[in-house]
Formats: C-alpha cells, sequence, structure tokens
C-alpha cells in the first residue's frame, strides 16, 4: 500500500528494509544456516527500542494504573489450555495443493486473489495500481502478474466487500468463497482442497518421561487468570484491579509474512482488567478521558462493505452503546495516548470493532488499535471485553474459587423454596443411588420446587427425574421430603469478575513506529532519518569529538559519564568521518541529539548540542547541556524550549 512519510514523501520499503537490516535493527535468525521464516533477532538498536516502548509501557500503565505486574511461564500444560479452549479453537483455516503440497492461509489466499483482481480491474480501467512488494525485482514480477481484466462493477462492489469484513469468515464460508470465486494457488492454476483447521499452538512434552503434554503459550493471559485469587488476596481483596504481564508468546504462524508483523515468536505485554459485572463496568478514571476523540471504524460500516472512520469522543460512544461499557472505553483512550507518547503518527490510528464472528463467543466487545503501514492497516493491540468466561471455565474444571466474595452493606433477604430431606430414611430407600438423586434434588430450579411443592401437597408424593438412575426417575412421599417457601439472608455476595484485556504485540508497534518515524532528508544524497521521540530513541546522545586530537579526549570521556550517571544512553563517534557523515549515520538511527567537542570546549567546557530533526545548534555551558538534554530525554523540555532559552551556535558547515 502507498502511504507517505510524515514529510509527504512517498514512503520507500525497500530503502527502510535496507537500513534496518544494514544498521542491525533486526535479522533473520538462523540467517548462515538459511534462516527459518517467521523468527527474527533484534540488534542493538532494535533491543534498545523494544526497552524503550516497554520501559514506557510498564509507566503508562503499570505504574500509572497501579498495576500488578506477574511473569508466568511460557511452557503451559495441556489441559490448562485445553479448558481455556485453546486446544479445541486457536486455530486458522489453511488448504492445502494436494498436487504440489503447497499450503496457504485460506483467508489471505481469498484477500490477495482478490485484491490482485480488483489490481487487474484498476488497470485495465487506466488507472494507478500500487504493489505491496519490499523487493524491486519480485515488485517487478509481481507488476507483471497483474492481469489486466476489467470486472463488472457488481463483481467490484461484491470483492470490497467480502474484503471489508475477511476476518469475519469460518472455515466452510472461506470454502465457498473459494468455488464461488474459483480461487486456485495463484502460482500454478491448481485446485486446493478446502480449508481446515491448523492449530497455531507449539506441542512439546514436559519432563523426560513424555506424559505431560503440554505447548508453549500463545498469550500471557492464562497465566494471569490462574493466579487471580492470590491477586485478589495481595490487594487485600478490593475490587476492580489489573493485573499485567510482559512475556514472549508463540504461534505456529501458517504463513508468517510482512517482517516481523506476522512471526511465530513475539513480545506481549497484556493486561487483565478485572471489573464488577454489575453496574455497567463503570471505571473510576473514566470523566478524565471521557472528552477524548478515537478514529472508531464501527461493526455496521463494516458490515456495509465501507471502511470510513467517525471521529468520536468516547464519553458519547459508551453513552450510545457504540463502546459497550466505560471500562472498555477508558483503555481504548490509554491505548491512544500510549501510541502517540511512543510516537505513532495520529493520523494512521484507528480503532476498528470486531465483527459478531470474529469475537469469541464469549466476548462482549471488542476493538483493534490498528496503525497503517506499507502493509495496510496492521492490528497492534487488541482490547476485548471477555466477560466472565476464563476465570469461570477455570474455576469449573479446577474447583478453584475464581471469584469474589464481598460483605454486602445491607444483607439480602431472599425468598425461597427449600427442600430438606429426612436422612434417616432418604438413605435406606436409595442405598447406592442416594447421592445421584440428593444431587438432582439440589439442582431443581426454583420454579421446579413451588411445582413440586403443590405436587406434594395434593397427592402427598412428587416424581423427579433423576439421570442415572433405573426408568430416570424417582418417588419421593411426604414422609421422606419437606419444601418450604423461607426467607434466606445472605451478607457475602460471590460473583465471577469480568475481564477487561488490553493486548499489545511490542515487535508490531516497534515495525509500525519505525514505519511512521521514518523520512529522508534531501541533500547531496538522500539520508534517512527516524525521529523517535527522544524518550523512546534507541540511543539519546551521540558524542563527537571535531577531530582525534588528543585534547578532546578527557571532555568526552568526562561527558559520556556524566550523561550515563544521569542515566542517558550515549555512544562516542570518534571515527575519522565528517561530522556531518557522523551525524547522518545516527540520524539513521534515530539518537536524538548530537553534543561537539570542539577547540572552544577545550578553552571555556562549553559544547554545542544539536538537534537531529531540525539539525539546528546550541551552544552552552557542560552543566547547562547536561541538564538539557536530561530534561529533553524525560519529556519535560521540547527542543523549541531549548533553542528558545541556549545560545545559538550558527556554525551550519559543520554538517
Ligand atoms: N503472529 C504474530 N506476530 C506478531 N504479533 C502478533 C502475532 N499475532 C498476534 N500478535 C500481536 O498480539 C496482539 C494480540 O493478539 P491477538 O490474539 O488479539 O491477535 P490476533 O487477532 O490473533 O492477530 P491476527 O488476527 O493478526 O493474527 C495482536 O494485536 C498483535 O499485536
Amino acid at each position: 500500500m502507498a502511504t507517505t512519510t510524515r514529510t509527504g514523501q512517498p514512503f520507500d520499503r525497500a530503502a527502510l528494509e535496507s537500513l534496518m537490516r544494514r544498521r542491525m535493527f533486526y535479522t533473520p535468525s538462523f540467517e548462515i544456516y538459511g534462516g527459518v521464516s517467521g523468527l527474527y533477532d533484534y540488534g542493538p538498536p532494535g533491543c534498545a527500542l523494544q526497552a524503550n516502548i516497554i520501559d514506557i509501557w510498564r509507566k503508562h500503565f503499570v505504574l500509572e494504573e497501579d498495576m500488578m505486574e506477574v511473569d508466568c511461564t511460557m511452557l503451559t500444560p495441556h489441559e490448562v489450555l485445553k479448558t481455556s479452549g485453546h486446544v479445541d479453537k486457536f486455530a486458522d483455516w489453511m488448504c492445502k495443493d494436494p498436487k504440489t503440497g503447497e499450503i496457504f492461509r485460506a483467508d489471505h489466499l481469498v484477500e490477495e486473489v482478490l485484491e490482485s483482481r480488483l489490481k487487474g480491474d484498476k488497470e485495465a480501467r487506466g488507472q494507478k495500481v500500487d504493489v505491496d512488494e519490499e523487493d524491486p525485482k519480485k515488485k517487478k514480477k509481481k507488476v507483471k502478474e497483474i492481469k489486466a481484466v476489467k470486472l463488472d462493477d457488481s463483481v467490484v462492489h461484491e470483492y470490497e466487500e467480502i474484503l471489508a469484513k475477511i476476518d469475519n469468515y469460518n472455515g466452510e464460508e472461506l470454502g465457498l468463497l473459494m468455488t464461488k470465486y474459483d480461487i486456485k494457488n495463484p502460482a500454478t492454476g491448481g485446485a486446493l482442497l478446502p480449508p481446515v483447521a491448523f492449530n497455531l499452538m507449539f506441542q512439546t512434552s514436559i519432563g523426560p518421561s513424555s506424559n505431560l503434554p503440554g505447548y508453549l503459550r500463545p498469550e500471557t493471559a492464562q497465566g494471569q487468570f490462574l493466579n487471580f485469587q492470590k491477586m485478589l488476596e495481595f490487594n487485600q481483596q478490593s475490587m476492580p484491579f489489573a493485573s499485567a504481564s510482559i512475556g514472549k508468546s508463540f504461534r505456529n504462524e501458517i504463513s508468517p509474512r510482512s517482517g516481523l508483523l506476522r512471526v511465530r515468536e513475539f513480545t506481549m505485554a497484556e493486561i487483565e482488567h478485572y471489573v464488577d459485572p454489575e453496574g455497567g463496568k463503570k471505571h473510576p478514571r473514566f470523566e478524565e478521558v471521557k472528552n477524548v476523540s478515537l478514529s472508531l471504524l464501527n461493526r455496521e460500516t463494516q458490515l456495509a462493505g465501507k471502511t470510513d472512520v467517525e471521529a468520536v469522543p468516547i464519553g458519547k460512544a459508551v453513552e450510545t452503546k457504540l463502546v459497550d461499557n466505560e471500562t472498555l472505553g477508558y483503555f481504548l483512550v490509554r491505548i491512544q495516548q500510549f501510541l502517540i507518547k511512543l510516537g505513532v503518527d495520529e493520523k494512521k490510528l484507528r480503532f476498528r470493532q470486531h465483527m459478531a464472528n470474529e469475537m469469541a463467543h464469549y466476548a462482549a466487545d471488542c476493538w483493534d488499535a490498528e496503525l497503517l503501514t506499507s502493509y495496510g492497516w496492521i492490528e497492534c493491540v487488541g482490547c476485548a471485553d471477555r466477560s466472565a468466561y476464563d476465570l469461570t471455565v477455570h474455576a469449573k474444571k479446577t474447583g478453584a474459587p475464581l471469584c469474589v466474595r464481598e460483605t454486602r452493606k445491607e444483607p439480602l433477604r431472599i425468598e425461597e423454596w427449600q427442600i430438606d430431606l429426612d436422612k434417616k430414611k432418604f438413605g435406606p430407600k436409595f442405598k447406592k443411588d442416594g447421592k445421584t438423586v440428593e444431587a438432582a434434588i439440589e439442582a431443581l430450579t426454583q420454579d421446579m420446587r413451588e411445582k413440586l411443592f403443590l405436587d406434594l401437597k395434593n397427592d402427598g408424593k412428587i416424581t423427579v427425574d433423576v439421570e442415572g438412575v433405573a426408568n430416570g426417575k424417582v418417588e419421593l412421599e411426604k414422609a421422606i421430603i419437606n419444601i418450604e417457601k423461607r426467607t434466606r439472608v445472605e451478607n457475602v455476595r460471590e460473583y465471577t469478575p469480568n475481564v477487561i484485556e488490553p493486548s499489545f504485540g511490542i515487535g508490531r508497534i516497534l515495525y509500525s513506529l519505525i514505519e511512521h518515524s521514518y523520512w529522508t532528508r534531501e541533500g547531496d544524497e538522500a539520508r534517512g532519518v527516524i525521529s523517535f521521540p527522544p524518550m523512546v530513541a534507541p540511543t539519546k546522545v551521540l558524542l563527537v569529538p571535531l577531530s582525534g586530537v588528543s585534547d578532546f579526549k578527557p571532555l568526552i570521556k568526562r561527558m559520556s559519564h556524566r550523561l550515563r550517571a544521569l542515566g542517558v544512553s550515549n555512544r562516542v563517534d570518534d571515527s575519522s568521518a565528517s561530522i556531518g557523515k557522523r551525524y547522518a549515520r545516527n540520524d539513521e538511527l534515530g539518537t536524538a541529539f548530537g553534543i561537539t567537542v570542539d577547540f572552544q570546549s577545550v578553552k571555556d567546557n562549553t559544547f554545542t548540542l544539536r538537534d537531529r530533526d531540525s539539525t539546528k545548534q546550541v551552544r552552552a555551558s557542560e552543566d547547562e547541556i547536561c541538564a538539557a538534554v536530561q530534561s529533553l530525554v524525560d519529556g519535560t523540555e521540547t527542543w523549541a524550549d531549548i533553542a528558545g532559552r541556549l545560545p545559538k551556535f550558527e556554525q551550519q558547515e559543520l554538517e
């Protein structure tokens, strides 16, 4: 997809990809062995960038929202993921070419084929066509592959509608689409088998005896749910509260693609915010954010085959029930604020609501924060209201009380039908079936009890359906059973909290942020610049001695030491390259500032400080420069503030 940089230039993905490789932001894993698709290693700038993103995430969420962080294991026993539903349902649809053995992810294949036909239609109508490919050779090939075939307007509309809701189809529906639109192996034209489910979890066995099957976790959430009771206790039984976790997750993606955007091992940061389901899932801090507008792409728009977004203040979105509740709305705003703090381009951010089929059956509402990149709109954060599903299924399976018990302010008086059994007669009558019969009686609904009360009154005996006993029915006489309406006083309220879950893919955010921050500075040769906010930049300061003169060395050493003591990362470039070249090399890495040591520095201990984006410089004393850098990095001042109060340094020829 053709996108533009922050300065309005056409975005050149090939140039950025080459920069990423050259400067080792990230690189394919096991490359000298030929690599494995969907696995990447991060190099020094990538690691520093990721660490800074995670650091800001911790401050923005864990610290600001007083969350409880946990670090749970990645190895997870089969039983846990069976209970959560992942063993049966965590799957994508794949289809196989029986002739070549090639495997395609069904929804991606339908998407690609329809998109390419739409491109062919554009070509046939003489319109400009974008080709999504970083490798120039492959790009040329792809352009050649586009067949200029004009489609009927109605078919164009159908294709657009399908593409707008491509995440909404199950395997059967994808199979029908493939038949209806004659979708085959794009390379050979060979017919494909119907889509089958492929579970995305990596299976393993824990321990030497291989009798404890397990998986590498596909998300961090389950570990958090299983610790719910302990965390509630840690929080002095007080609700609402949230846990948070950062760590690796693993998914055996059918066709990893688009660099860091679809990989098989990635860092996730997830929050599980537990809320009382009664009272509309209010959030105590909603008032603070209610006027913040978000760009929302709602479900109805997508169902109509459109992608128009609407800017809506979250207060209004919750009031009109477009967003299900305050807590979900609060987190959508906090997610937006976090992404903008990182330096994401606000114009390339939208929140897309999940369609009914796309959401898990138990979810009340779900929105994805999507970022626009040259690969199209990419889901970077999912934010779902998972209702009480997870805690309920784990509690049911294990018997652990994953619920909240609260003393009621006012005791609750409940009128109800109660049943008493005369155990002395009941036991001998039912013998070995006693427990089964008792359980069936216990499980009778209030309506049923009322009916049985009348039967007992009128006939002196009742008949109860009991599964697992002969005939499936038992008879009980007045002498054994008594049914009465009584008042029960409940002092404690017991409920299973609902969960709002914001789930962040750190790699997707990191890559999208790099795309949003990258541009090229025109000059003798165009040079890449990555304009990360100082707080996010992998390295904050580049220290450059004007030349190799030995007088500069102690000053550089001292400055580096001082900055380190302030917690400001810095690197020295004392190579023989020109100052301009040295700055340019670091602009590519996103290094926010440059400090130059020159002859004047030796004389009066003043230094120049250069801003990466504007290339403007100021000159001031060592103390002033260090203080300025610190406030720029922690975000208390901007470059405009610094340039406004420190003397300008005009010697641009240093560039
Ligand atoms: N294969 C992957 N590679 C990188 N990040 C991923 C991958 N799968 C999921 N994520 C990240 O984890 C977040 C939460 O996961 P979630 O289960 O909601 O994703 P998903 O809906 O399965 O994603 P998709 O539909 O793109 O496969 C996503 O928003 C995304 O940022």
